[in-house]
């Protein structure tokens, strides 16, 4: 028996990973879900946005299903309280540094593109976010300067071990896809950058079959958006991985569709698995979401830390027949509630 923690999180967490539940729950596998109060909801419930009692079930759990975190009154807490340092802290400490995050056009999801269709059609990336290391976890702080100004900093590091092993992940998963790797940085500019591209470089030694190329992140924000079927798997930094994937969401149809996992290996590992979208309090309790994001996060759950592969097709082709039979949310240009989104998908399946 294996155990999955659900951990729902705020605004829409809750909403969207009761929806990944019931496909979960259809598929009679040998697992129990447990749940566990995090971000705004664990601040309210135990003081704290990553209370003691989570973070044990996060370590014992066989995988982490996560919904989304934010405080639905804006950053009224002290940093240290506020939600998103639960998901922060649960990356870190468990060492999830590598977070794929797959952006595909489902067919029909042409009209939902904000790219023209030829364009969005060839849409089939992976873009492969380094997650525990640069700006997000450097020394930050507010300080005073010498004329009495107010400063804030945070500092940008990685080391040549932190970018080897993202990097091993995007060579090895560039082999098993079309073997074209792209390494998205700002080595112009950047001193982190120029480390990443060093170490790429004498990594790709390693993999002679792989097609390796280099982009600045400025101009691969604008590729995405001119020509995305160009990309295969893309690996970067935390921050630039962050912002690109957002951007790649809106090509593929929407935000509401895209999945992620966290892993620290391939597979057989307790990753954690989440939609890349937040908890958008502006249409949280109103049924709007698309749970889409969180079902196919359920799918990479089922395969990366379960080892189901045939399950995890099988709930991807649910949610790719649902949505060629017409089910739509809002954001998807539709009329449908999250809960009809989910029947829809579970009809499918
Ligand atoms: N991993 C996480 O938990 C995570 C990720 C991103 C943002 N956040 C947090 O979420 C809060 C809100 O942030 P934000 O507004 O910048 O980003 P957001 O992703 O929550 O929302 C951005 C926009 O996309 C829409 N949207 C998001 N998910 C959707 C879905 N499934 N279906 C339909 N529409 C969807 C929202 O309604 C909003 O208009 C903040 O507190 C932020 O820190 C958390
Ligand atoms: C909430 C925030 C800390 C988080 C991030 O920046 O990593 C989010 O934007 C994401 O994409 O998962
Ligand atoms: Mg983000």
């Amino acid at each position: 028996m294996k155990t999955i923690a659900i951990l729902a999180g705020d605004g829409i967490g809750p909403e969207v990973t009761a929806e990944a539940r019931r496909i979960l729950e259809a598929l009679n596998l040998d697992i129990t879900f447990e749940e566990g109060a995090i971000g705004y909801a664990g601040y309210v419930a135990a003081g704290h946005p990553l209370p003691p009692a989570t973070w044990e079930l996060a370590k014992r759990a066989d995988a982490i299903l996560f919904g989304a975190v934010g405080d639905p009154r804006g950053d009224a807490l002290d940093r240290a309280l506020r939600p998103e340092q639960a998901i922060l802290g649960l990356r870190k400490q468990l060492g999830l540094f590598a977070n794929l995050r797959p952006a595909t056009l489902f067919p029909g999801l042409e009209d939902a593109s904000a790219l023209r269709p030829e364009v969005a059609r060839e849409i089939d990336m992976v873009i492969l976010r380094e997650l525990t290391g640069d700006v997000y976890f450097g020394e930050k702080g507010l300080r005073t300067t010498a004329d009495g100004k107010r400063e804030g900093y945070d500092v940008m590091s990685y080391n040549e071990e932190e970018v080897r092993r993202i990097a091993v992940v995007g060579f090895e998963m560039a082999k098993r896809r079309k073997n074209k790797l792209c390494s998205v940085d700002k080595a112009n500019v950047l001193e982190t950058s120029q480390l990443w591209r060093d170490v790429v470089i004498e990594l790709s030694k390693d993999y002679p079959e792989v097609a390796l190329t280099h982009m600045y992140v400025d101009n691969a924000a604008m590729q995405l958006v001119r020509n995305p079927g160009q990309f295969d798997v893309i690996v970067t930094g935390n921050l630039f991985g962050d912002i690109l994937s957002d951007q790649a969401s809106m090509c593929a149809g929407s935000i509401g569709m895209l999945p992620s996992a966290s892993l620290r290996a391939w597979s057989g590992d307790n990753g954690l698995y989440e939609p890349i979208h937040g908890s958008a309090p502006d249409i949280a309790g109103q049924g709007k979401a698309n749970p889409c994001a969180t079902i196919l996060s359920a799918a990479m759950l089922l395969r990366h830390s379960l080892d189901l592969h045939d399950e995890a097709a099988r709930v991807e082709a649910a949610v790719s027949a649902a949505l060629k039979g017409g089910a739509r949310t809002a954001d998807l240009g539709g009329t449908m509630t999250t809960a009809a989104m989910g029947d829809a998908v579970l009809a499918a399946l």
